[in-house]
């Protein structure tokens, strides 16, 4: 598997979403976070939107719940087309059912953990997850510094994947940029989430180019 590049839509101009979007067709997934004002102190889009978005976007959506109660919403956004749905650990009352009416409803499951979430937390869940997102700032705001006392967690799940024989996705997702790319590739992180450094590139193709090739010149698997 090589590495996906996805940009965050949160970067976007937001009276131009579909402009946005169709600007970074050359990447592998789009980015969606989806903000409640109360899981994270910052409120997006939801449900009708991304809805929208699944209909003229060329690439598949990748949508982060930062969200309260994703046991009930976490479903809605794979019926209405999201390829892969993440959760966060932190709000979920029941993660192994969730992760499993994803699946059931062919989208991918994936469970996010906050910088303050110890990773063991997830490890037991790994036989029921395709991916897991380790957040490298707060959830919340794009433009944010990357933390990179968060790559044992990577480490951690890459080698929990590899001895459990598993090809399982590890996103990174806060502060990914040029010079913090190749860090999280190292580290075992093979879907990197960008806005700022994307979306604030002038050309925002060639940026997605020049992340790709600087993440697959490091990228072993
Ligand atoms: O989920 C989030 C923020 O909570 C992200 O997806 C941000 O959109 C990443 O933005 P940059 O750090 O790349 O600017």
């Amino acid at each position: 598997m090589g590495i996906q590049i996805a940009p965050s839509i949160l970067s976007a101009d937001f009276a131009n979403l579909e402009r946005d979007i169709l600007a970074v067709s050359d990447a592998d997934w789009l980015h969606v976070d989806v903000m409640d004002g109360h899981f994270v102190p910052n409120l997006t889009l939801g449900l009708p939107v991304v809805e929208r978005l699944a209909q003229v976007s060329p690439l598949p959506l990748d949508v982060h719940l930062m969200i309260d109660d994703p046991d009930r919403w976490a479903p809605r956004y794979a019926e209405i087309g999201a390829t892969s749905v993440t959760f966060h650990l932190e709000a979920a009352a029941d993660p192994r059912t969730i992760a499993a009416d994803l699946r059931s409803m062919g989208a991918r499951a994936s469970c996010a953990i906050k910088p303050g979430t110890p990773v063991e937390d997830v490890l037991p869940l790994l036989d029921t997850l395709d991916m897991v997102l380790v957040m490298t700032v707060e959830p919340g705001f794009g433009g944010q510094a990357f933390m990179a006392d968060m790559m044992p967690k990577l480490r951690t799940l890459r080698a929990a994947a590899e001895a459990a024989g598993r090809d399982l996705w590890l996103q990174a997702d806060g502060g990914v940029a040029r010079d913090t790319i190749q860090t999280v590739v190292e580290a075992g992180g093979d879907v990197l989430v960008a806005g700022s450094a994307i979306y604030g590139a002038a050309d925002r193709g060639a940026e997605i180019g020049a992340l790709r090739a600087l993440g697959e010149a490091v990228h072993h698997r």
